[in-house]
């Protein structure tokens, strides 16, 4: 008989200086029961898939077990929440297990998210109800699948107590792994204390395991940030090209190694309008979709401006010199989220190349999609079926979507413009369709889960969504309810952080 091994810890932020957590051992829970367990992705990351379902995999997920090698910290961070300055935050219900090395070499983080008070708690309580543990399950996964850059979902487990929020809810806590948890708020901390040997020690930190073609340049830092920007830019190009709205763009919520974390109150826009928000404490509409990419460039400029200390290397380094730095990496990122987009919706709308005149193209595009309240999804989905139509009459989404009349002239200018272009109808079709996904999770569909969940103790609507949700860009007919938009009584019109 072979017993499922339990997985091998290196944790290295551990071993950095104290400043940057404080040891916190996750608060046990009165009776773990499994959510879910990810078991495709612990293979990637060499754990025992068996183990994580056993016993001991569970109560780990829990917080009730505490592996071999693990050390369990709570990391101290600051951050810019809705445009003002909070200094003193951190994991304040979320405890950071251990790192693993994965088979692809890389260090991941595990963490548990509801995992009870720690020193950064302030007047919370550390938990977190189910409710947006199966959100942050449903979005980083469906994420992952749409190939954006993510936190992921290892696994979840019930806690058996109940959380009070404005009710009493069924508490949860989430396996999260990151690449690290390590935020635009880190550095601000450091910065904001004016402590230029944490700001170092946790830059050299990070090239080290982020950022190794900085590492070969002539001033690391500079390099690091540059590649930051880029990585940034780069996400959220892939955000907007979604619809994806995260809803709390806080400097806190923003990661260093460039993956999507926090699924707090984040949203899929369904009916194309920019300034669509769902976040109920978002008051303003701060972090509207259209507003994304410029809160983006707007965190940066944060993070430039907490690096600046240490930001010029060279011998003759001044406050100016270092500001002309930060300044031209921080110039760059408009150009870079333009080129990042424009890469996609070439790919969304059948371009080999995205040439000038295509930008009024697509923009016209949006005009019609807002005024007719087009399905933002749909509306690209069926447009790439209309690229080769004969191609996918079985299952075609033609039945939840059809253009109406407004597109009659746009779509006419749309096949003149493929005429010029050199692709094949099928290889265009295949990148439309990649760029141009039929399933994504829906509000109305997310909602549902959690309320089988949360009042039935029912789980099968919740698999079968992140079931589904893994292969986002294959249609067929008997998953036509996943692709649906909202009826008008299904509709959400906000979404809550769940804190
Ligand atoms: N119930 C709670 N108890 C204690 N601290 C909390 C609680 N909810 C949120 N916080 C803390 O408040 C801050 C802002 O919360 P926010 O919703 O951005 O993060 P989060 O969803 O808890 O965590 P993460 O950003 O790691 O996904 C974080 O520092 C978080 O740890
Ligand atoms: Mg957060």
């Amino acid at each position: 008989m072979t017993f499922a091994k339990s997985p091998t810890f290196d944790n290295s932020y551990a071993r950095q200086s104290t400043q940057f957590f404080s040891p916190q051992a996750p608060t046990p829970v009165p009776t773990p029961n499994l959510i879910r367990a990810n078991t495709a992705l612990a293979e990637e990351l060499g754990i025992d898939p068996q183990w994580l379902i056993s016993p001991q995999g569970i109560a780990t997920m829990a917080g009730n077990h505490i592996p071999d090698g693990a050390e369990p910290i709570a990391t101290v961070y600051a951050g810019h929440q809705f445009g003002g300055w909070n200094p003193q935050l951190g994991d304040g219900r979320a405890v950071l297990l251990g790192e693993l090395i994965a088979k692809n070499g890389i260090r991941y983080d595990w963490q548990l998210k509801g995992s009870g008070r720690t020193p950064y708690s302030r007047g919370g309580d550390g938990k977190s109800p189910l409710g947006p543990v199966l959100r942050e399950y449903i979005l980083c996964e469906a994420m992952a699948a749409l190939d954006i850059p993510t936190t992921r979902a290892l696994g979840a487990v019930t806690s058996g107590e109940l959380v009070f929020r404005d009710q009493a809810l069924p508490g949860a806590v989430f396996s999260r792994v990151a690449q690290s948890h390590i935020r635009v708020g880190t550095m601000q901390y450091f910065a904001a204390r004016q402590d230029n040997e944490a700001l170092l020690n946790l830059s050299n930190y990070l090239i080290d395991r982020h950022f190794s073609t900085a590492k070969q340049a002539n001033n690391p830092i500079a390099a690091m940030l540059d590649e930051i920007i880029q990585r940034q830019a780069t996400l959220i190009a892939q955000w907007q090209s979604v619809g994806f709205i995260h809803g709390v763009m806080n400097t806190d919520n923003m990661l260093l190694c460039g993956e999507t974390v926090d699924y707090g109150p984040c949203a899929f826009m369904d009916s194309y309008d920019p300034a669509t928000v769902f976040s109920s404490i978002d008051q303003n509409g701060r972090y509207a979709y259209g507003n994304q990419p410029a809160i983006g460039h707007w965190n940066l400029a944060q993070l430039a401006q907490a690096l600046l200390p240490i930001l010029d290397n060279s011998p003759d380094a001044s406050e100016e010199s270092a500001v002309a730095i930060a300044q031209e990496a921080l110039n760059s990122f408009p150009e870079r989220f333009l080129i990042a987009y424009q890469d996609i919706i070439k790919n969304k709308l059948g371009f080999a190349e995205f040439t000038e005149p295509d930008d009024a193209l697509y923009q016209d595009l949006l005009s019609i999609m807002e005024q007719e309240k087009a399905d933002f999804t749909l509306c690209f989905r069926r447009l790439a079926e209309l690229s080769d139509e004969a191609s996918c009459i079985n299952n075609s989404v033609r039945e939840l979507f059809e253009f109406s009349d407004a597109f009659t002239p746009w779509l006419q200018q749309w096949r003149q413009r493929l005429i010029e272009d050199e692709q094949t109808p099928a290889q265009r079709q295949a990148i439309m369709f990649k760029a141009n996904p039929v399933f994504i999770p829906r509000n109305h569909l997310v909602q549902e889960a959690i309320a089988a969940a949360e009042q039935d103790n029912d789980l099968s609507f919740f698999n079968q969504l992140v079931d589904v949700l893994q292969t986002p860009h294959t249609f067929t007919q008997d998953k036509q309810r996943y692709a649906m938009p909202a009826a008008p009584s299904e509709r959400v019109f906000q979404t809550f952080c769940g804190t």
